[in-house]
């Protein structure tokens, strides 16, 4: 990204050792203002435990970071009062209502007893929260209670907000309706770090987003680079009869093409197309065997293509 401006966060070899074990080799790392960065990885692959380093919960083994401009070491303090944080499972006080929380948070800033008020009617407005400001946070839906968390962690206008997993368990109008929210904050400046099991949240909500395997940043770019880059184009062929469609995919594991497991519909045969031109020849040799398709498509990769390819596969891929 082309950008001119200080990055609102640097890490460069960021490393965390658990005894023998090392959960995060050497991250370096440049998110700029108002970008939307998404950690994705699968399980265990070092995601919360970057999360908590860059946000001064847990101690580096190595390297350096800065978040809103401080170091995460010699000056947690600033970190702390520039981004705000909000972790995997709700850490609100079941007892208390939105409001009592928002306020609570308003004079743990220092705000005056007025200052926090107008704030928390600010963010409870913001949030579409009215209606339920006065309720305990442990009477309310999944969706309500992180809607509050993130309010919570914006009380102090940060200036880089990290969100871990902060989809995980809503239902998918709840998660349109927060993806517009972090949306709303970036487009105003703030600089978001979110970490996402979800694919399609890291397509459609970031800017950038980063692979993370086995405690190492494999990727790192736009979804659209990382699938354009990545990614294979889908070909599938519909057959009339499911012996043609046997017959083709027999042909087709011969030329050692990469056949896909799943049937995309009967009689239907799909490939990987590994390089450009590669279904002209596909067909060709289709063609030349007395097998013709019924019909033809094309598709796109999806980032989940990108995913398990970088994610998953032994020797991975680098990209920009
Ligand atoms: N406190 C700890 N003590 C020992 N090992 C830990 C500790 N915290 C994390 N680990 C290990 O570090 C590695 C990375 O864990 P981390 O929680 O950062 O992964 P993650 O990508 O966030 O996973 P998930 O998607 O399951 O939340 C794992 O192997 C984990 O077992």
């Amino acid at each position: 990204m082309d950008n001119v401006t200080a990055p609102s966060l640097r890490a460069v070899g960021l490393r965390r050792d658990f005894g023998e074990r090392t959960a995060v080799h050497g991250l370096d790392l440049e998110v700029h203002p108002g970008e939307v960065y998404g950690l994705l990885g699968p399980n265990g692959s070092g995601k919360s435990t970057t999360v908590r380093m860059l946000t001064t919960m847990l101690r580096p083994s190595g390297g350096t970071a800065e978040v809103a401009g401080a170091d995460i070491i010699r000056d947690p303090g600033t970190v702390r009062r520039r981004t705000g944080v909000v972790l995997q499972g709700s850490a609100l006080d079941p007892r208390m209502s939105a409001r009592e929380l928002l306020r609570l948070q308003g004079r743990l800033q220092f705000l005056t007893a007025r200052q926090a008020r107008a704030r928390c009617a600010e963010l409870l407005a913001a949030f579409d929260a009215e209606e339920f400001a006065d309720t305990p946070s442990g009477r309310l839906s999944g969706g309500q209670r992180r809607r509050v968390d993130l309010a919570v962690a914006l009380v102090q206008r940060p200036d880089v907000l990290f969100l871990d997993e902060p989809t995980t368990g809503l239902d998918p109008a709840s998660r349109r309706g927060l993806w517009d929210q972090i949306r709303a904050l970036s487009a105003t400046g703030v600089t978001v770090l979110l970490t996402t099991q979800y694919l399609d949240e890291a397509d459609r909500l970031c800017d950038r987003i980063g692979i993370l395997r086995a405690g190492r940043l494999i990727a790192s770019a736009a979804p659209q680079a990382l699938k354009a880059e990545i990614g294979d184009r889908i070909l599938t062929l519909r057959f009339h009869d499911a012996s043609a469609a046997d017959r083709a995919r027999e042909l087709l594991a011969a030329r050692g093409e990469q056949l896909r497991t799943a049937e995309a519909a009967p009689h239907a045969v799909s490939i990987r197309l590994t390089g450009p031109g590669a279904d002209g020849q596909t067909l060709l040799a289709l063609a030349s065997a007395g097998l013709h398709a019924d019909s033809l498509t094309v598709d796109e990769p999806s980032l989940e293509d990108v995913f398990l390819r970088l994610a998953f596969t032994p020797e991975g891929v680098h990209t920009a």
